[in-house]
């Protein structure tokens, strides 16, 4: 059993058939794909406050140093944002800002909120009238948690990192796999378009690679929402002096990916953290979020590559660069959204002409 799983009573059963058959894999068993996607962003950092001290995290600050962006720096960003054509709020902040954290906490209930999620919901509303979809990824969610904010953003994510209890999350504190898995399903249970997806390299071995994989297939099963799944490299920073994995690696594992699930849920590789041109033949048929305006906060020394290194990226491997929005095409307009979101792309504005264009662009080519 998936440690922690029986907490939430998730039972996951993956056979060792499965996992012997997504073991063989190779990349030259995939296909490419047909076209290279990727959204345009801006990276909102709610609060540095986190309650896990994962090892390889640069993100997280101390209680005492941690910060909140206040509301007039949110609407800044996402109106610089729009400014810039991008379409996605992208909301990465610290797990569940506890009572460890205290002035994070006054800070809240001075501006009259009660939890992260509260001023989430708040935050959300200002990408939306600035023009932009938002997409948060607050870590590990309740239930309660995730539907006081679902219908608000357009998809939401969490990565599952991997079903293996590592050192690397080790400690008092830590994330574990029942825990992600559970956010899996409650995203599920919601009807929420969803985004996750593997850390490699943090101390799993390869049959917990193909187990993690395997176990994000049987949550797309069940629910049908899982849209992507990023394949994810560990990078170095100056709290993760470990090593990163090699191109053999990466190439393996994204080709697995490729294998373990259906056709509709895309495979992706963070441009700035692994050599996407050197895994176009291992399956992948997205790039992510990149952002004209911000840094990548979670890892702000991996510059985002720009349009053009892109578009060389799907050059070289000789398919369309297209540009998506942060919820895929096929959940648009089909029951998922909620009335606000499906509001916002249909809205007769400069934001809703903008989401709409991309949308019937469909697979041409970035015209640029
Ligand atoms: O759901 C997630 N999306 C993450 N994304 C978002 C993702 O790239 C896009 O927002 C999705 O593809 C939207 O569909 C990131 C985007 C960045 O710019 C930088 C880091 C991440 C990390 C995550 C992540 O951990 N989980
Ligand atoms: C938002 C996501 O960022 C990822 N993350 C956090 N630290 C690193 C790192 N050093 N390298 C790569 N990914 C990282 C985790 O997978 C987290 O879930
Ligand atoms: C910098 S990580 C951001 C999201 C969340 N804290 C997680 O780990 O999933
Ligand atoms: S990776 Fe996310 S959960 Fe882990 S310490 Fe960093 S912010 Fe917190």
């Amino acid at each position: 059993m998936i440690s922690g799983t029986d907490a939430y009573d998730i039972a996951i059963d993956i056979s060792d058939d499965d996992v012997e058959r997504l073991l063989s894999v190779m990349p030259e068993d995939v296909e490419s794909a047909s076209a290279l996607s990727y959204c345009r962003n801006v990276f909102l950092p709610l609060t540095t406050a986190c309650r896990y001290t994962c090892t390889y995290c640069t993100y997280y600050d101390p209680p005492g140093q941690a910060e909140l962006m206040d509301r007039e720096e949110i609407r800044e960003t996402c109106r610089r944002g729009a400014e810039a054509g991008c379409t996605e709020a992208l909301f990465t902040f610290g797990d569940d800002p506890d009572e460890r954290y205290t002035a994070v906490h006054d800070q809240l209930a001075e501006w009259g909120h009660d939890s992260i999620h509260e001023y989430l919901r708040e935050a959300c509303e200002i990408a939306l009238e600035e023009g932009l979809l938002p997409h948060a990824n607050p870590g590990d969610q309740t239930r309660e948690q995730m539907a006081h904010v679902a219908d608000l953003n357009a998809s939401m994510g969490v990565m599952l990192e991997t079903t293996t209890e590592v050192q690397a999350h080790g400690g008092p504190r830590s994330k574990n796999p029942g825990q992600r898995l559970n956010t899996l399903r409650v995203a599920g249970e919601l009807g929420v378009p969803f985004t996750t997806g593997i850390l490699v390299g943090i101390g799993e071995d390869w049959h917990h690679r193909a187990e993690s994989l395997l176990a994000i297939r049987e949550m797309h099963e069940r629910y049908g929402h899982i849209q992507e799944v990023i394949v994810q490299p560990v990078v170095k920073n100056e709290r993760w002096q470990g090593d990163s994995p090699d191109l053999a690696t990466m190439r393996r594992v994204t080709a697995m990916a490729r294998a373990a699930l259906p056709e509709a849920v895309s495979v992706q590789v963070p441009p700035n953290l692994a050599p996407a041109r050197d895994l176009t033949d291992c399956g992948i048929d997205d790039l992510g979020g990149v952002s004209p305006v911000t840094v990548d906060h979670i890892n702000p020394e991996y510059e985002w590559p720009a349009l053009q290194e892109l578009t060389a990226v799907a050059e070289a491997a000789e398919v369309p660069l297209t540009e998506r929005l942060p919820v895929y095409d096929r959940f648009v307009g089909d029951g998922w959204l909620s009335k606000p979101i499906e509001a916002a792309i249909g809205a007769d504005t400069d934001a809703g002409e903008r989401f709409r264009s991309i949308l019937d662009r469909g697979v041409n080519p970035v015209a640029r």
